[in-house]
């Protein structure tokens, strides 16, 4: 059966660095997905996001989307599919209401991973230390999204798998786990 693992958490809990490690270790493909954020310093169209324009992503067929920090994001099932065909097993990274979407149109072919940290102020860090600019920053974290996004939606807490990414070589043992189990 196809499953897709889905990644979601607060911003700068690791969710990218998650997707990345499945991808380089197991061969997981990621679901590009698409928004109208600037791309960040070394993203690239087609690799980390399609980055689109509010025209042009009015013109997507999308599964779902959200207003994230003032930019939309959202996801197409062709995406999927386009994943599907390479892997049995796909990630995709979402915030918390994209990853109630999923699971409500999914079903148990979605398995939400759901990361954390114990110290709220390391993530605010993180993002400096990935480059962010400081006043991008301070949007992220002003934001409502932000806030939402720092706490398991009780939709998803019977059923998420909960990592709290604060050592990255435990994280990448509690994730080896992970895809054992759902290789069975
Ligand atoms: N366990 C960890 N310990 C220390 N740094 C980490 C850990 N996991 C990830 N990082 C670093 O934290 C930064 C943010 O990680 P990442 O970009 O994966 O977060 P994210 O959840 O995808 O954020 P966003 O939602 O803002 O895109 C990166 O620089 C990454 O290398
Ligand atoms: N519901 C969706 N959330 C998405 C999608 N693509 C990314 N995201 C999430 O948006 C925020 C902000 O991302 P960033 O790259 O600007 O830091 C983050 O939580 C992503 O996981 C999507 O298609 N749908």
């Amino acid at each position: 059966m196809k499953h897709v693992l889905i990644v979601t958490g607060a911003a700068g809990s690791g969710k990218t660095t998650v997707s990345g490690y499945l991808n380089e270790t197991y061969h997981i493909p990621r679901v590009i997905t698409h928004t109208t954020r600037k791309p960040r310093d070394g993203e690239v169209n087609g690799v980390d996001y399609y980055f689109e324009t509010r025209e042009s992503m009015d013109r997507l067929h999308l599964l779902e989307q959200v207003e994230y920090d003032h930019n939309l994001y959202g996801s197409s099932y062709e995406g999927l599919e386009k994943a599907w065909a390479h892997s049995e097993l796909a990630t995709i990274v979402l915030d918390t209401k994209g990853a109630q979407t999923y699971r409500k149109t999914l079903g148990e072919k979605a398995v939400v991973l759901f990361l954390t940290v114990t110290k709220r102020h390391s993530l605010v860090r993180r993002l400096a230390q990935r480059g962010d600019l400081k006043t991008a920053v301070k949007q992220r974290i002003a934001s409502a999204e932000y806030h939402r996004d720092l706490t398991l939606p009780d939709q998803l807490s019977d059923i998420a798998n909960v990592i709290v990414n604060d050592d990255w070589e435990k994280t990448k043992m509690e994730l080896d786990k992970l895809v054992k189990s759902l290789e069975h």
